[in-house]
C-alpha cells in the first residue's frame, strides 16, 4: 500500500502557480470548450460549481471552480452524526483562555489504525465557524491511510506535515507533500489521504475565515517570500468506483457521514481557481536585515488570511527556514517582547534559534502557545549566548519552524489543556535570566 502510494507520488503532474484560472482534464474533452455548463457536458458527465467565496465578492478575492465529473455531488443519501473524536470547533467553550506560555511534546503515538481523520486532535482556536471567522490549531498522528473521504465545511485545511509523507487524494487530483511542504485543502473539496510512510505525523490550521492568499510585498517589490509559481495544483485525476464509500463531512463543529454508492473523487475536469495545492517551504526566499536588528517576523509570512482591518490578518502563516544573519550590534535570536497576536508556533525539523531543543525543550513535532500579551522571547541559554556571541555572518541552518499568528487570543480544548504531553516547567526557560542593571554614578 505505502509503496504503491509513494511510487504515485513520484510521478505527479502539476499546474504551477498561486490563485490562477487553472484547467485540467484527465480525459482529452471532458472540458466543455467555450462555456461552463453546456446543456450536455462532454462524454455525458455532470457540470457543478463548487465555490469558495459569494457569487458577488470582487474579482481579486472572488473563488470557485467548475467540476465534470461522473456522478453530481448531489447525489448521496442524508448524512448521520458520528463521533467527533479528537476534532473541536470553535467557538472553544471547554477552558478559559490561558495567558501562561504554554509548551507541548509531541503527540504520543497513535493506537494502531489510525488514520488521519480520527488522527486529528485539536488543541485549540479563536472565533466561530458559523460565522466564518477565527482558526483552530490541530495536530494529527496517524499510522493508517484513510479508506474514507472527508470534506470539511468549516473551513480550508493548511496541513504541516512533520514526519510522514502524504498522498491528498482529492478531487481535483492528487497532491503529495512530504515534511517540509505544505499542503491547502480548500473549504469543501473532497480528499483522501494516503500514507507514503508507515507513520505521519504533524499540524493543521483549520481557516474558517478569507482564504490564505499571498501577502502584499510593499516596499519588498515584485518578488520576494514565497514565489507564486512555486505554488502546485493537482492536474485532473478521477476514480471509477462503483461500491459502498464512507464520506464524512465537518459541518459547523460536528462530524457527518454518509455512505456513498460510488466514489465521489470522480472530477474528470475541472476549471477554476478553488483548488488544493502543494508548496514547498524550503523554495521560500527568505528575506531580512542585512545591516542591524532583528526584523519582526512578518517579514516571514508565507501566507495570510485577511481580516476587514487592513494589515490585521485572521491568521498568518509564517516560517523560519534557513538564512544568515549578519546584524551588526544586534542580539540576533527573537527579542523579548509581548504581542496583541496570539503567537502558536511548530518545530518541523531541527532546533529553533530563539530556544533550546533538547528533551523537555522545543521539539520537532511539539508546539508552543504565546497568547496575547504573553511576555516571551529567547530562553536563558540562547540570550547568554547570543549576547556574548562573536558577530561573524552565521548561517542558521538546521531548523524548520513555523508560526500561526492570529489576530484573537486561543482558547485550548479540554485535552490541550490537560494533557499529558503539556510542559509542566515550561516558564522555568526564562525564571534563571540574571539582573546585569550596573547604574552609572
Ligand atoms: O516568539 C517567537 O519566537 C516568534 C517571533 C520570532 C521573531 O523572529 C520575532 C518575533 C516573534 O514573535
Ligand atoms: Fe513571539
Amino acid at each position: 500500500m505505502t509503496e504503491d502510494a509513494r511510487k504515485t507520488a513520484g510521478e505527479l503532474d502539476h499546474l504551477s502557480g498561486f490563485g490562477n484560472e487553472h484547467s485540467s482534464e484527465a480525459v482529452p474533452g471532458a472540458l466543455p470548450v467555450g462555456r461552463n455548463s453546456p446543456q450536455r457536458a462532454p462524454l455525458g458527465l455532470y457540470a457543478e460549481q463548487l465555490s469558495g467565496s459569494a457569487f458577488t465578492e470582487p474579482r481579486a478575492s472572488n473563488r470557485r471552480s467548475w467540476l465534470y465529473r461522473i456522478r453530481p455531488s448531489a447525489a448521496h443519501p442524508a448524512f448521520t452524526r458520528v463521533d467527533n473524536g479528537g476534532l473541536r470547533t470553535a467557538p472553544f467553550t471547554e477552558t478559559v483562555p490561558d495567558p501562561n506560555r504554554l509548551r507541548w511534546d509531541p503527540l504520543p503515538e497513535p493506537p494502531a489504525g489510525t488514520d488521519f481523520l480520527a488522527g486529528l486532535w485539536t488543541l485549540g482556536g479563536n472565533g466561530d465557524a458559523m460565522r466564518r471567522t477565527g482558526m483552530a490549531v490541530h495536530l494529527y498522528h496517524a499510522d493508517a491511510s484513510m479508506e474514507r473521504v472527508f470534506s470539511d465545511a468549516d473551513g480550508e485545511l493548511l496541513i504541516v506535515p512533520e514526519r510522514g509523507g502524504l498522498l491528498l487524494r482529492t478531487e481535483f487530483g492528487l497532491l503529495a507533500a512530504e515534511p517540509g511542504h505544505v499542503a491547502l485543502v480548500p473549504r469543501g473539496v473532497r480528499f483522501r489521504v494516503e500514507l507514503l510512510d508507515d507513520s505521519a505525523r504533524g499540524y493543521v490550521c483549520e481557516n474558517y475565515g478569507a482564504p490564505f492568499r499571498l501577502p502584499d510585498l510593499g516596499p519588498i517589490g515584485a518578488n520576494g517570500l514565497a514565489n507564486a509559481r512555486d505554488f502546485l495544483a493537482p492536474v485532473a485525476a478521477y476514480e471509477d468506483v462503483e461500491g459502498p464509500v464512507e464520506v464524512v463531512n465537518k459541518f459547523c463543529g460536528n462530524l457527518w457521514r454518509a455512505e456513498y454508492g460510488h466514489s465521489p473523487l470522480d472530477v474528470v475536469a475541472w476549471h477554476g481557481n478553488h483548488v488544493p495545492y502543494v508548496y514547498d517551504l524550503r523554495r521560500f526566499n527568505v528575506l531580512g536585515s542585512i545591516s542591524y536588528d532583528h526584523p519582526d517576523p512578518s517579514v516571514f509570512t508565507v501566507l495570510t488570511s485577511p481580516s476587514d482591518t487592513p494589515g490585521l490578518a485572521g491568521v498568518d502563516f509564517v516560517v523560519f527556514a534557513p538564512r544568515w544573519l549578519v546584524g551588526e550590534d544586534t542580539f540576533r535570536p527573537p527579542y523579548f517582547h509581548r504581542n496583541v497576536m496570539s503567537e502558536y508556533m511548530g518545530l518541523v525539523e531541527g532546533a529553533y534559534d530563539a530556544k533550546e531543543a533538547g528533551e523537555g525543550g522545543f521539539v520537532p513535532g511539539g508546539s508552543s502557545l504565546h497568547n496575547m500579551m504573553s511576555a516571551h522571547g529567547p530562553d536563558r541559554e540562547t540570550f547568554d549566548r547570543a549576547s556574548a556571541a562573536e558577530l561573524r555572518p552565521q548561517k542558521v541552518e538546521d531548523g524548520l519552524a513555523f508560526m500561526f499568528e492570529t489576530r484573537w487570543p486561543l482558547t485550548l480544548t479540554r485535552q490541550a489543556a490537560e494533557a499529558r504531553h503539556l510542559q509542566q516547567r515550561y516558564d522555568d526557560v526564562w525564571s534563571g535570566l540574571r539582573r546585569h542593571f550596573q547604574p552609572l554614578h
